[in-house]
């Protein structure tokens, strides 16, 4: 395992021969956070496989054991919950804390604000900088009140639920799974439709779990890039056994590794080929990445594959704004391997990548700066000009963010001198075995 976000433990890591291996990441972030609410929103017994025992995920889970679920865990990434179902949650006895995780903070503020409960949200210093208001603006249409916020709605904050949600039609200004997911989770115990309309589609674990779980949900194009998502509220949500498959935002930290790092050849297995979230392997397969689908298939309801990867000669590409949805967490590691591309390359429209765990576009371009890679920032569009290497030889600061910390160790891999990272605690929100796991491949870091 490696360190825990309340350990400051800094690595480094340097020139790496060929990576070479078969690996399995850990299962789906998004996937298994909404594993916890939906086990927690069905009356019975929820079974969970593969679960991301990540520290993010946890506290997912321990907000739903004070909401009333019963969880215990059974078997490495094995666990079970017993819900209470909808409208049978309990206000919780003490804060619900969240730790690094939006996802969890924004996802269970629409589970209390569509019951008639009160619960108080907390997280880490990193997650009280970021902005609640994209949720709590629709959740309070919906009927919910703030009872107390820290400036600008932000936590620590207590929010009181409504018994009766008002079911709305919300046209997310922002393009978020968040606020979706939580206008949708509120939704559940509205009578009537609610209807969340988005301009550029995000991912849809939401929309399959509520689905899967027995809820009717209709999804239709919008636009030329959108969905309009429209949920019958009140439904009876059947508990249902869930296969996280492996996530495809851990998977991008060896994938790009094995791309940089001359001599590499590697196979990352059950990798989820959402197509909402494969940005990242259509943009580097455009810059020439060696990456092949082998034995395509579904598990858990969803598409994955296991991906052979080598070595490759990248160029610069292009990257547009509308696909940001389906690679948002991706763009650090994406920076990574602009450095040793051949050429430009310009991704658009990052400005969400600014409320993230950190300032991620200012966190990238400091760690790029810092490791001799040339780069400019232009409005929210990051153009790195990639020379094939990266000097290196930089100390980069992490900024409580798991990202900004794995993606500048991958490039460390391939530079001229070692890159080290100031914590690498945090990597355990998402990617737990992160360290071990590289180093199994042939990764270099001390
Ligand atoms: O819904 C989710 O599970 C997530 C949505 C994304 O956030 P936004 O909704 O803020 O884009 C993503 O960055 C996050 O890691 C997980
Ligand atoms: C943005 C992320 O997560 P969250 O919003 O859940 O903190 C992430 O994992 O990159």
């Amino acid at each position: 395992m490696s360190a825990s976000p309340d350990q400051i433990v800094p690595l480094s890591a340097s020139r790496s021969r060929g990576l070479a291996g078969r690996v399995r990441v850990p299962g789906d972030k998004s996937i298994s956070h909404r594993s916890m609410i939906f086990g927690l929103l069905s009356v019975g017994e929820t079974t969970v496989e593969g679960l991301l025992e990540g520290a993010d995920v946890l506290a997912t889970a321990e907000a739903c054991r004070k909401l009333g679920a019963t969880i215990e865990r059974v078997g490495e990434g094995a666990w079970r919950i017993r819900g209470v179902g909808v409208g049978g949650l309990l206000s919780p006895e003490s804060a619900l804390d969240f730790g690094n995780a939006g996802t969890g903070a924004r996802l269970m503020m629409g589970v209390v604000a569509g019951h008639g409960i009160t619960a108080s949200f907390d997280g880490d210093a990193s997650l009280r900088k970021r902005p609640m208001m994209r949720v709590l603006t629709p959740l309070l249409r919906m009927g919910a009140e703030i009872v107390s916020s820290a400036e600008g709605g932000r936590l620590p904050l207590v929010l009181r639920g409504a018994a009766d949600p008002v079911p709305i039609t919300y046209e997310t200004p922002v393009a978020s799974a968040q606020v979706k997911s939580a206008v949708l989770l509120a939704g559940i115990n509205a009578p009537g439709r609610t209807t969340v309309i988005e301009a550029e589609a995000t991912r849809d674990h939401t929309e399959r779990m509520l689905a899967h779980f027995g809820a009717e949900v209709t999804v239709t194009p919008h636009g030329d890039h959108g969905r309009r998502i429209v949920l019958q509220g009140r439904p009876e949500l059947r508990p249902s056994p869930i296969v996280v498959p492996a996530d495809p935002s851990s998977a991008a930290f060896p994938l790009v590794a094995a791309l940089i790092v001359p001599g590499s050849d590697i196979v990352i297995e059950g990798v989820m080929m959402n197509p909402l979230r494969i940005g990242l392997i259509t943009t580097l397969k455009e810059m020439g990445a060696d990456i092949v689908e082998l034995d395509r298939r579904v598990e858990g309801g969803e598409d994955v594959a296991d991906l052979r990867v080598r070595h490759s000669a990248l160029k610069g590409v292009d990257v547009p704004a509308e696909r940001a949805p389906s690679m948002i967490d991706e763009y650090p590691v994406l920076a990574v391997a602009a450095a040793f591309a051949s050429g430009e390359t310009r991704m658009n429209g990052l400005d969400e990548l600014r409320v993230k765990e950190s300032d991620r576009l200012a966190a990238v371009a400091a760690g790029l700066a810092a490791n001799g890679v040339d780069h400019r920032i232009e409005g929210n569009d990051l153009i790195v000009a990639g020379t094939e290497r990266a000097k290196g030889g930089g100390l980069v600061a992490t900024h409580m963010d798991h990202r900004i910390a794995m993606a500048f160790l991958v490039m460390g891999l391939a530079s001229d001198k070692p890159v080290t990272v100031d914590d690498t605690g945090f990597i355990a929100t998402s990617f737990p075995v992160f360290v071990p796991m590289m180093r199994g491949l042939g990764a270099e870091f001390a």
